[in-house]
């Protein structure tokens, strides 16, 4: 089976070197840029900063040396999305021959307002390319809870090899060869999910939030037929499935981002991929004709434009419209 190397050791690389670990014998390595966090994590056989209490796969190799990706058959590429350009030209001269990527990250890419296939496809011209993306939190995976998400290549060939490399009892990847959908679905619902925890911060109710929930997948549906996206991409795991979890769930990173916002409480140092990503969802949008009120609206208050209570007094003044 294929060697299988993680870069980025943050809670999402370490999840899924655990599941690649436990899906084969084949060796994995966890690549971090941190070598003394690496050298703490193969000593306690733990990544106490990002995912304590769960034990390192013991056939998980962690290390800090970039080079380890020469003696993998696949490299799961999880480092945010504003890095991605950045660790995948570090890798470009490093790859085997005939190595698989798979982007990791979910949102959209400051400046070119790229997703990260188009981003990986610049980066690391002529490499197999594929994305993971699905409703699948860190902690639920590496506790061995029943997750499935979403494995997509544009060889579906590719999809299927790589998805079964990485399929565990509890880890089901389903595949796809819609990448454009897969990794519109992962970006958005970040954006979305900060709406919705501060719908909830905000006191608004559940009501509230469900009508984000319902109002910001028209929103990706609009999207994602400018972009060619699939519908079916949109409504299956990467795009609603996700969606639901993470703007109904405190666990999401995005969503207590967006309830610290609407209660006045200093923003969560945690990664909120959302955030960084909300602006750049937006001009993507704009430069289809496309509008995304609430991601505008997230895009505003983030970057401080707005306050939360404003931009829920703007999109309640909103005239109504035919839904669909
Ligand atoms: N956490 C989750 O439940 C899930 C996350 N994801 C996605 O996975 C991606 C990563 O998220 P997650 O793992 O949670 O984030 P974390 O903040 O937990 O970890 C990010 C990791 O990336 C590393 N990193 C950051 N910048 C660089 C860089 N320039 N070069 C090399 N390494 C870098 C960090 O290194 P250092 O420690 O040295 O700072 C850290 O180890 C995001 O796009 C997220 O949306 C997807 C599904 C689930
Ligand atoms: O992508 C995730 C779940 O699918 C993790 O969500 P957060 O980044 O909001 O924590």
């Amino acid at each position: 089976m294929s060697g299988v190397a993680v870069v980025g050791a943050g809670a999402w690389g370490t999840a899924l070197a655990n599941v690649a670990a436990d899906a084969s014998a084949a060796p994995v390595t966890l690549i971090g840029r941190d070598a003394a966090a690496m050298a703490t994590i193969a000593a306690a056989r733990e990544n106490a900063r990002y995912l304590p209490g769960a034990p390192l796969n013991p056939h998980v190799t962690p290390t800090a040396a970039l080079d380890a990706v020469a003696g993998a058959e696949i490299v799961l590429l999880v480092t945010p999305t504003q890095t991605l350009r950045a660790v995948a030209a570090e890798l470009a001269p490093r790859l085997k021959a005939g190595a698989a990527v798979v982007a990791c990250a979910k949102g959209v890419e400051r400046g070119a307002n790229a997703l990260p296939p188009e981003v990986l496809a610049e980066a690391l011209p002529g490499v197999a390319l594929a994305l993971l993306s699905g409703p699948s939190f860190a902690d639920d995976v590496v506790r061995g809870l029943p997750t499935a998400v979403t494995l997509a290549a544009s060889d579906e060939t590719l999809a299927a090899r790589l998805a079964a490399r990485l399929a565990t009892r509890s880890f089901r990847p389903y595949t796809s060869t819609d990448m454009t959908g897969v990794a519109l679905g992962g970006a958005a619902k970040n954006v979305l999910a900060i709406a919705a925890g501060a719908a909830e911060g905000r006191g608004l109710g559940a009501s509230a939030v469900a009508a984000l929930i319902a109002r910001g997948f028209a929103e990706l549906a609009r999207l994602g037929a400018a972009l060619g996206a699939r519908p079916e991409t949109l409504s299956g795991l990467s795009g609603l499935g996700d969606l639901v979890l993470t703007a109904t769930s405190p666990k999401s990173r995005n969503f207590a981002l967006g309830r610290a916002l609407g209660r006045g409480e200093p923003a969560p140092a945690k990664l909120a991929e959302g955030a960084a990503t909300a602006s750049a969802l937006v001009a993507l949008a704009d430069a289809h004709g496309v509008e995304l009120p609430i991601s505008r609206a997230v895009a505003a208050v983030v970057a401080g434009r707005v306050s939360v209570a404003e931009a829920i007094e703007k999109l309640l003044a909103r005239p109504l419209k035919a839904e669909a």
